[in-house]
């Protein structure tokens, strides 16, 4: 059996200087620990390491399945182990699929068919070629979806305003909520609106009852069964669930097995992403990532951004305890990226046994927050700064603005960087007593309110800087942070691509649902059951 790293990297963490301390001792630290590559900047001196911890991280690197893994995710075998499933996410973005094969299938023709099947749809739709029932042109689409099927799309779409082209609005119908159904189809004209169902599964609850309700809607406009076949289509791998709620095969876009839904914006979940930046900008967004995974499988270790991120995200959790991860874009675009990121890590790594399903001892993922800088700063930065938890934090600056706007940008990045260095330096007794002093208040004065404004500083962060907000650097950005999550999930010798956790509660609402609508409840506990009367009773009174 192989030795535990973890006790001997909590004895190396309780080791540790401050970082003011480090700072001041070694004048080359930023050089020291920064890295780069596709164009992004990661800046990750401002983390509680020195060049023993680290090495004794890059050894845990070095001694890893993160190798072999990596070698068995790239020849399609099986890692996802519990659904006897490949992860080849990475083959999606590659710009030359030809002779791609497994299983004896010729996955590069697939994928190139797949390709030449948006941009055909999309390029009808941005030529006002795609007409509705009654002949009028698409000027609406709805995709629906949730989880992997939405949050990529969304956040990229987001993330990419600035390259927007499409004559096409896009709108997103995710959560089961009635309200976001609502809100979307009462602007909308069914003659000219196109629906999308995006469901790997073509199971999902949510998907399929927002898909029905929207079905339901233009069947009241007196649109017959031919009239939704032309306004349908879907993104799935369940060609007979799909063709059962009445969508053609020709518009059936294919999902594979060998993608996981938080994997699968590079396939054809990206549509949105494509009717809204055209096809070639599309591409530049596949072309970045390809550019990371090429960075991630070739380049050392030491080097490498993807396994530099996991080793402090493993050293945090699993030497000092933390429990949570904030990104912070300081962006306004990429505001959704911690939304993305969660999914991504959290139901990838959240998990507490390992691959073969013994229980592990040691915690795994973090929790991801975080929004958009500098909004957060007047929220709950402050427990970031004087709260006892630590919790590591990403800040990511893409440096060119898409606007010309005076000195926004130097005001933001002004306060990105500041952000990192108070987490850093903090504010001493000594400091925040000779600031009152200074402001002229009492000696008295003074040392009542200094104790309040000292920060303690010593709180880690990592700089990710990207030269714009392109569709290539953020195509880099996503890739980078799927294979931070890999090279975590293969530290913690768990199977980062399933998710049965989510499982319980999609099973549990069956029959909580089924007495909500009048049926029995005795095998529910009190609690439910409480909960279930006091709904029905209220919402019965209401219709009433
Ligand atoms: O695309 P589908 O099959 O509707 O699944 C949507 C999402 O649901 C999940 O399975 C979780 O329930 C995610 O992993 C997935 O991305």
């Amino acid at each position: 059996m192989s030795v535990s790293p973890w006790p001997a990297l909590k004895t190396l963490a309780a080791q540790q200087d401050s970082l003011r301390q480090a700072f001041d001792n070694d004048p080359v630290r930023a050089a020291r620990f920064s890295a780069s590559a596709c164009g992004i900047t990661l800046d990750y001196s401002k983390n509680l390491i020195n060049t023993q911890s680290w090495s004794a991280l890059q050894q845990l690197a070095a001694q890893s399945q993160i190798k072999p893994t990596l070698n068995a995710m790239l020849n399609g075998e099986c890692i996802n182990n519990t659904e006897h499933r490949a992860a080849w996410h990475m083959m999606l973005r590659k710009a030359d699929v030809n002779g791609l094969t497994l299983d004896g299938e010729d996955v590069g023709a697939q994928i190139l068919a797949c390709r030449a099947q948006v941009t055909a749809l999309i390029n009808q739709l941005h030529q006002g070629q795609y007409l509705g029932y009654s002949g009028k042109p698409i000027t609406d689409l709805i995709w629906v979806g949730i989880g992997g099927s939405l949050l990529g799309p969304q956040m990229a779409v987001e993330a990419l305003t600035p390259y927007h082209c499409s004559p096409v609005k896009l709108h997103f119908a995710g959560n089961i909520d009635g309200a976001v159904v609502s809100d979307i189809i009462k602007h909308l004209n069914p003659e000219t609106t196109l629906t999308i169902v995006a469901s790997k599964s073509f199971g999902t609850e949510e998907t399929i009852q927002n898909a029905l309700t929207i079905r339901q809607w233009f069947k009241q406009y007196g649109a017959d069964s031919a009239a939704i076949v032309q306004h349908f289509w879907a993104a799935s791998s369940n060609i007979s669930a799909a063709a059962e709620f009445g969508i053609i095969e020709q518009h059936i876009l294919p999902m594979w097995d060998w993608v996981g839904g938080r994997y699968s914006l590079w396939s054809a979940i990206g549509l949105p992403v494509a009717l809204m930046i055209g096809t070639e900008q599309f591409a530049q967004l596949l072309a970045g990532a390809e550019a990371m995974d090429q960075h991630f499988i070739h380049t050392p270790f030491s080097e490498n951004l993807p396994v530099t991120l996991a080793l402090l995200g493993v050293w945090y959790i699993n030497a000092y305890g933390c429990q949570a991860q904030a990104l912070l874009p300081y962006s306004h675009y990429l505001r959704l990226l911690p939304s993305y990121v969660q999914q991504l890590d959290m139901e990838s790594n959240g998990k507490s046994v390992d691959v073969n399903g013994r229980i592990l001892t040691e915690a795994t993922a973090p929790v991801i927050w975080g929004d958009a800088g500098t909004n957060g700063q007047h929220a709950y930065h402050q427990l970031l700064h004087q709260s006892r938890l630590v919790v590591p934090a990403d800040f990511i600056l893409p440096i060119k603005p898409a606007h010309n706007l005076g000195d926004h940008q130097q005001r933001l990045a002004a306060h990105c960087f500041a952000q990192t260095q108070a987490l850093m330096q903090g504010k001493t007794l000594d400091e925040a007593m000779n600031e009152c002093l200074a402001d002229g208040m009492t000696d008295t004065d003074a040392a009542m309110l200094a104790p309040h404004k000292v920060s303690p500083g010593n709180k880690p962060s990592n700089t990710l800087l990207l030269p714009e907000l392109s569709p290539y650097y953020l195509g880099a950005l996503i890739a980078m942070y799927e294979h931070k999550v890999f090279c975590q999930g293969v530290l913690w010798h768990i199977n980062s691509f399933d998710q049965w956790g989510v499982e319980l509660g999609k099973q549990l609402s069956g029959p909580i649902y089924q007495a909500l609508s009048g049926n029995r409840t005795e095998t529910l506990d009190s609690s439910t059951q409480a909960l279930i009367k006091l709904f029905s009773h209220q919402i019965n009174n209401n219709n009433a």
